[in-house]
């Protein structure tokens, strides 16, 4: 059976951080702030750089204890994404940091719904969804996937026709919540642990667990699908993130 066409992307980093307590506590006032002013600096950089369109930047303060910030950078290569790591890794703050979690992954259109004929380069639309902003929606959620390979519930060996099936009942349910939530789905098949990352964003998080919910119901999440962790966070901009970060530090 062949695959089914992708239309790939930006490549996306969700770097997901822990602050070492104790070391960000011990800072005197002015370090931290000093601390702060330096990361400002390169968030600002990151926010330029998605405003001229060379790639896209979030930065989110994680609810519960899996982690406390959560950054999100899109490039259009692997390389690049390295130079961003590099550079967050060169800041002040990322010492008072620890990795809690990663996911590599590419943002990802699947075929199964395309329009024959579209070139694909001229359409400002598809440009967009492939290398998209991040939405300036307040909330995130974040969680892997798989489609599941176990017989008789294995996507895998579903006919086209009947994926096709499913993906226009998942896509229906979607819909219903246009305007509230908005996804990006990218692909991570060979790039990391499960095959896609989901990352929804909402002004309020209570449509994520409505929508995921409805979405469980039907046959493409009930039968096909597995979940990895999930991560919920708030989306901060410059002032928002020092303020937490001040907050913590007491
Ligand atoms: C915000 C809502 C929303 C909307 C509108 C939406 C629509 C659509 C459409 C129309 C299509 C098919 C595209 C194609 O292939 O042409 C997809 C495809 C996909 N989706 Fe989706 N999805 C949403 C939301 C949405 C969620 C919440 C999830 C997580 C599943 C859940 O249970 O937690 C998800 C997953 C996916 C995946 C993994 C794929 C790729 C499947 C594959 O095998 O390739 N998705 N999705």
């Amino acid at each position: 059976m062949p695959a089914p066409h992708t239309l790939d992307g930006w490549y996306v980093l969700h770097d997901f951080r822990a602050i070492r307590r104790q070391a960000w506590k011990n800072t005197d006032p002015h370090t931290a702030a000093a601390v702060l002013r330096d990361f400002s600096a390169f968030a600002q950089g990151e926010m330029e750089a998605q405003r001229q369109r060379l790639g896209s930047f979030g930065q989110f303060v994680v609810a519960g204890t899996k982690a406390d910030l959560l950054f999100v950078y899109m490039r259009p290569t692997i390389g690049e994404l390295n130079d961003v790591k590099a550079r967050f890794e060169a800041t002040r703050l990322a010492d008072f940091t620890e990795r809690a979690y990663s996911y590599v992954s590419v943002v990802e259109l699947g075929g199964y719904l395309a329009k024959p004929g579209v070139d694909i380069e001229q359409d400002e639309a598809l440009q967009l969804r492939l290398k998209p902003p991040v939405p300036e929606m307040r909330y995130v959620c974040f969680y892997p996937m798989n489609k599941r390979r176990t017989h008789p519930d294995n996507w895998y060996m579903l006919d086209e026709d009947e994926r096709r099936k499913h993906l226009i009942a998942h896509g229906q349910i979607g819909r219903q919540f246009a305007g509230k939530v908005k996804q990006i789905i990218s692909g991570s098949v060979g790039l990391d642990d499960w095959e896609w990352g989901v990352t929804l964003y909402a002004d309020d998080p209570i449509h994520f667990k409505k929508l995921i919910y409805e979405m469980r119901f039907d046959e493409s999440s009930a039968r096909f699908a597995e979940f990895g962790p999930f991560y919920v966070g708030e989306q901060v901009d410059v002032e928002g993130l020092t303020k937490w970060m001040m907050t913590l530090h007491g």
